[in-house]
């Protein structure tokens, strides 16, 4: 192992890095590596109350893209009316520097935002189902059938153009009207945002109350339609069982995980729903469990701390508390 002393603001830490870690996950089953989504950016601001600045939003996008992370996502092109946080996507996308092997995926709802998103530069998109016909009506304005369709037009465009396209299906575990969510109605959905052509779909725990047991009888269900490798999961941390989810994820085989910069986030339209996990605290589990992301948590963390010092905030990870009270990561 070897370790490093750096500066976060005043703090002097110490990195340790166990490298020989890297070649247990071989020896237990779980996967070598494993992809993590960054959405800071866009789950992550969506529901700051006061507006982020272009800029801040702009540089905090630079600085993500030099951590490590194989896939950022920047800005929803939605309505203004219905986010105003998310009303600079235009100016976002363009500002941003692109590194090369970086994926800058963008939330489009229907074909309008899917155009604009294109003409802004926008090389990937993300459609946003739900398993919950009440908190579609909410979040989107329309039907599950209704998106669906949707959807399928975006998801046809894309592919004349080459764009790929990530789907969510949002109440995995839980809705924030409804309650409790039956696994096949969150499979029925993947499945149809798979056969319309989405490469992976995410699984979003978007009122973060899930538990390790829900989150592998969802995935049973979901995993008899869709192929492993094409399954993510989106943990929101409300409940504290965030981590734990992952884990229970990871050991059922699923190798993409979404986070988000220092916990940031929460759904305009989940009421009480706290931010995502913590990036810092993702990369720390699997870089304790020997598991490859090419992230540097370091950097993550001071990104971490950018992003907090410019909305005023304390760090919702508990990894980056950790280090800023004793000075060490371990
Ligand atoms: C989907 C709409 C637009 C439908 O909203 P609508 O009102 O039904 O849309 P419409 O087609 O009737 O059009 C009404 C107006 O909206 C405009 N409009 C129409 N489409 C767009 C667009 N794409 N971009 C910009 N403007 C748009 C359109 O131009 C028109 O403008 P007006 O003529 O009144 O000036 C609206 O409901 C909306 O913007 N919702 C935002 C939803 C959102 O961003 N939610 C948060 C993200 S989802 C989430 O956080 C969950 C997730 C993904 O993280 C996973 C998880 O945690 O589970």
């Amino acid at each position: 192992f070897f370790f490093c002393t750096f500066d976060l603001g005043d703090l002097h830490c110490f990195v340790f890095q166990y490298s020989f870690l890297f070649q247990e996950s071989q020896a237990s089953g779980l996967p070598e590596y494993i992809k993590i989504v960054e959405v800071g950016p866009r789950d992550g601001l969506q529901n700051e109350k006061v507006i982020v600045p272009t800029d801040i939003k702009i540089e905090l996008i630079n600085r993500l893209s030099k951590t490590g992370l194989p896939a950022i996502e920047v800005t929803s092109f939605v309505s203004s009316k219905w986010v105003p946080q998310m009303a600079d996507h235009k100016e976002v996308m363009r500002g941003i520097e692109r590194h090369p092997g970086v994926q800058y995926p963008v939330l489009t709802p229907n074909l309008q935002g899917f155009h604009s998103a294109i003409a802004a530069g926008a090389t990937e998109v993300s459609v946003f189902g739900a398993a919950s016909e009440s908190f579609s009506k909410m979040n989107i304005n329309c039907s599950i059938e209704e998106s669906i369709e949707k959807f399928e037009e975006i998801a046809k465009s894309a592919r004349n153009m080459d764009i790929p396209v990530r789907g969510y299906v949002s109440c995995a575990l839980g809705c924030p009207y409804e309650g409790n969510i039956i696994p096949a109605k969150v499979a029925e959905v993947s499945k149809r945002l798979y056969s319309m052509g989405c490469y992976e779909i995410s699984l979003g725990d978007t009122v973060g109350v899930g538990t390790p047991g829900s989150m592998k009888r969802m995935l049973e269900a979901v995993m008899k339609e869709i192929p492993l490798s094409a399954l993510a999961v989106h943990c929101h941390d409300t409940y504290g069982q965030a981590l734990a989810n992952i884990l229970t994820a990871i050991q059922m085989g699923v190798a993409v995980v979404d986070s988000s910069v220092a916990g940031l986030g929460g759904c305009p339209y989940a009421k009480g729903a706290t931010g995502n996990v913590a990036t810092e605290d993702v990369i720390y589990m699997l870089n304790g469990l020997g598991i490859n992301t090419g992230v540097n948590l370091y950097t993550v963390m001071e990104t971490g701390n950018f992003i907090c010092t410019a909305l005023n905030k304390k760090t919702n990870s508990k990894v980056a508390q950790a280090s800023f009270n004793t000075g060490t990561i371990h």
